[in-house]
């Protein structure tokens, strides 16, 4: 799939949106090395903190029908600021895919694109534990 086209895909997301609370829709495409795309939007809750992202939403989506290698993410917003991903869904990709590209967009279907490291530093994993994973 061309960059382009995964940007379609995540802005495409931006309507499945379900943000009555915050009124910031969010879409997001994941694309993985075998070219399967998962989509995802942020889907929030009157309780709040049940809520979640779009980008959690396709990794939830991936990993659950057996995809854990990713290679692009593509993250929209209808904003100013290209729509970078936050601190809880750079950890969560991280998880699978410290390599990843993540292609943050604006309002004006603008993107720029970030190295997960980039994004994430000084980083948090499983290297950290007392444990073989
Ligand atoms: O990485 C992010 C950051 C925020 N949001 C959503 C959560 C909430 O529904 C809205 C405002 O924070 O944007 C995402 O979907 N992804
Ligand atoms: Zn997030």
């Amino acid at each position: 799939m061309t960059e382009q086209a995964l940007c379609d895909a995540a802005i495409a997301m931006l309507d499945r949106a379900y943000c009555p609370y915050s009124h910031f829709a969010v879409g997001a495409a994941l694309e993985c090395s075998d070219g399967t795309v998962f989509t995802g939007c942020n889907i929030e809750n009157a309780a709040y903190s049940p809520s979640i992202c779009a980008e959690r939403t396709a990794v939830a989506k991936a990993v659950s029908e057996g995809h854990r290698d990713f290679v692009r993410i593509a993250v929209a917003g209808r904003g100013r600021d290209y729509c970078v991903p936050c601190g809880v869904c750079r950890q969560v990709l991280l998880e699978f895919a410290p390599e990843i590209q993540v292609i943050c967009i604006n309002g004006a279907g603008e993107s720029k694109s970030f190295s997960l490291r980039e994004l994430l530093p000084h980083s948090f994993d499983s290297s950290a534990l007392p444990i073989d994973v």
